[in-house]
C-alpha cells in the first residue's frame, strides 16, 4: 500500500483549532499520514493566546531530519515559525531532501493580535523560505507585509500577487477571509501568469479560529496524494467551507472548526 506522507513544521496549539494539531487533524480526515516538526509551544485556546515558548532552532531541524531520514515526506507545510534562527533551519533542510511540494503559511500574527512572528523574521521567510515554494497562502494582512502595499481592492490584491511571486513561489493564493465582501470569500490564485478567483459562500460565524492553518494543511494533503497544485487547492477550499458552516460552536471566544465536516458529507476524493 502506498501511503501519501505529509509533514506540518509549526506551533502548538493547546486548544486544538489552528496548529499542529489543525494540521494533522486536516491530514487524518483526508487519508494522509501525518506528522510534525514542533516549532513553538503556545498557550491558546478560543479566547486568545495567554503564551509564546519558542523551541531551539536545533530541536525542530533534528525533529525534521527524524522524520525526513526515516519515514519519508511525499509534501510539506509551514505554518508558525516565529523567528529568522527557526526559517534558516528549516530552509535548509528542505533542498537537503529535496523535497518540492513546499506549502508556506506565513502565519504572522493570530486573530486576536498576538504575535506568531517576530518582525524581524519577515525578510528570512521572504529570502529564504519563499523561493523553496510550490504554494504561499498569505491572508491580507500577511499579503500586505509580504508586498509591501495596502490592499483594498481586487486589483490591490493582484499587484501583491505578483511581488510576492518575485520572490520565487509557483504558486501564491492570497485568501479572502479578511476582505470586506459580505456575501463571499474569494482567494486569489496567481501562478506568474493567471488569476483565478475560487469563491465561497461568506459564513457568518465567529468560529474561524485555525482556518489558515487547515486550509493550507488541505492543500499539502492534496499534494501528497499526487494531486496537482490547482486541484489541492479547490478541494482545500470545498474542505475549509465545510469545516466553518458545520461549526462545532467550542468555547467562549472564537472557537475551532470542524475537521469532520467534509468527510461527513462524503466528499473524501483519492
Ligand atoms: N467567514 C468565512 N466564510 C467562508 N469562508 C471563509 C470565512 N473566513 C475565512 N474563509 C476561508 O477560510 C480560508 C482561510 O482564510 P483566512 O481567514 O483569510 O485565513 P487566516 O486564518 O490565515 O487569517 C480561506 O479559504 C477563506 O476564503
Ligand atoms: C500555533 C498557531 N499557529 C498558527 C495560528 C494562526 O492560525 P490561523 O489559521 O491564522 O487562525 P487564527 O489564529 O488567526 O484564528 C495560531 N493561532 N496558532
Amino acid at each position: 500500500m502506498n501511503v501519501p506522507k505529509a509533514l506540518t513544521i509549526a506551533g502548538s496549539d493547546c486548544g486544538g483549532g489552528a496548529g499542529i494539531q489543525a494540521d494533522l487533524k486536516t491530514f487524518q480526515e483526508l487519508e494522509v499520514y501525518g506528522m510534525s516538526a514542533i516549532t513553538a509551544v503556545t498557550v491558546q485556546n478560543t479566547l486568545g493566546v495567554q503564551g509564546v515558548y519558542p523551541l531551539p532552532p536545533e530541536a525542530t531541524a533534528e525533529q525534521i531530519d527524524a522524520v525526513g531520514s526515516d519515514i519519508g515526506v511525499d509534501a510539506l507545510k509551514t505554518g508558525m515559525l516565529f523567528s529568522a534562527e527557526i526559517i534558516q533551519a528549516v530552509a535548509e533542510r528542505i533542498p537537503a531532501f529535496g523535497w518540492k511540494n513546499v506549502v508556506v503559511d506565513p502565519v504572522m500574527i493570530a486573530k486576536g493580535g498576538s504575535q506568531l512572528l517576530l518582525p524581524d523574521a519577515v525578510q528570512a521567510l521572504q529570502h529564504y523560505l519563499l523561493p523553496l515554494a510550490a504554494v504561499v497562502t498569505p491572508n491580507i494582512p500577511e499579503a500586505e507585509t509580504l508586498s509591501g502595499i495596502d490592499i483594498r481592492t481586487m486589483e490591490d490584491r493582484h499587484e501583491a500577487a505578483k511581488r510576492i511571486c518575485a520572490y520565487g513561489p509557483k504558486m501564491v493564493v492570497i485568501k479572502g477571509g479578511h476582505a470586506e465582501n459580505h456575501e463571499q470569500s474569494v482567494d486569489l490564485l496567481f501562478d506568474g501568469t493567471n488569476f483565478t478567483e475560487m469563491a465561497g459562500k461568506r459564513i457568518d460565524t465567529v468560529h474561524t479560529h485555525g482556518t489558515g492553518c487547515t486550509f493550507s494543511a488541505a492543500i499539502t494533503a492534496g499534494l501528497a496524494k499526487g494531486l496537482p497544485v490547482i486541484e489541492a487547492t479547490m478541494t482545500a477550499r470545498a474542505f475549509i467551507q465545510a469545516a466553518i458552516e458545520d461549526s462545532l460552536v467550542l468555547g467562549q471566544g472564537h472557537g475551532p472548526t470542524n475537521h469532520w465536516a467534509y468527510r461527513r458529507r462524503g466528499e473524501i476524493s483519492r
